[in-house]
């Protein structure tokens, strides 16, 4: 499960966020909307531990009942997903992927597990692509097997699908959120459409404060 509590944010003197709170269970989707500028993106990077800048914060992180906020961000186990993925350019599609495999996976065991994530993501033949020749869909396909062949306690998604034409937006969403639930992972995602919030999701609105 993943927790925040009483998260506040302030950018100099201003209160972007008052004791924001909620959670997450295993497999569950919780969307939060608001308006631009509003801290939503803020709130994603300390919960990833990268907020940078001018920015107070305050709160709790906790995810699988162990408190992260204090945590380097490597220690944290999320996954995480952006508008344009990045990856690295200088190197293959399947690099990329082993790259994200944790150290405890040894051996032919690694490229195994890669090129199974490859064919179940409808990319096979692409582990020696290189990511530069990647459709936009190709490309969001493989920075989500990124992010869960690290096998993530949590998945933080800031607007990962709004770049997508409607049809693979709405296939790419449901595989992202179909992997999610099968592997009991809980999911924060920002997004600006209503399109993107599952039926069975919770909505947060995230208010300018004041
Ligand atoms: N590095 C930074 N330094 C100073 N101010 C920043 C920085 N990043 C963002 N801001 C400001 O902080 C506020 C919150 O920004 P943030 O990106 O978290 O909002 P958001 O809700 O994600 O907006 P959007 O929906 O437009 O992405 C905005 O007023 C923004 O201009």
């Amino acid at each position: 499960m993943l927790m925040v509590t009483d998260f506040s944010l302030s950018l100099r003197q201003t209160t972007l966020l008052h004791q924001v709170s909620f959670s997450v269970q295993p497999g569950e989707i919780l969307t939060l909307m608001g308006p631009s500028g509003s801290g939503k993106s803020s709130l994603f990077a300390w919960m990833a531990g990268a907020l940078a800048g001018d920015f107070r914060a305050e709160g709790e992180l906790w995810i699988n009942a162990r408190r992260c906020d204090n945590l380097p961000t490597e220690q944290r186990g999320l996954g995480l997903l952006f508008q344009d993925p990045l990856l690295f350019e200088h190197f293959s599609v399947g690099q990329n992927l082993l790259l994200a495999l944790p150290a405890t996976i040894k051996g032919d065991r690694r490229k195994a597990q890669v090129l199974d994530a490859l064919n179940a993501a409808e990319l096979e033949g692409f582990f020696h692509r290189d990511p530069a020749t990647l459709s936009g869909g190709q490309r969001a396909r493989v920075s989500l097997l990124r992010a869960l062949l690290a096998q993530p306690q949590a998945l933080l998604l800031d607007e990962p699908f709004s770049r997508l034409d409607q049809h693979l937006r709405a296939q790419f969403r449901r595989w992202v959120f179909a992997e999610a639930r099968a592997r009991g992972i809980p999911v924060v995602q920002v997004t600006h459409d209503e399109a993107d919030v599952p039926a069975d999701g919770c909505l947060l609105p995230i208010a300018n404060w004041q």
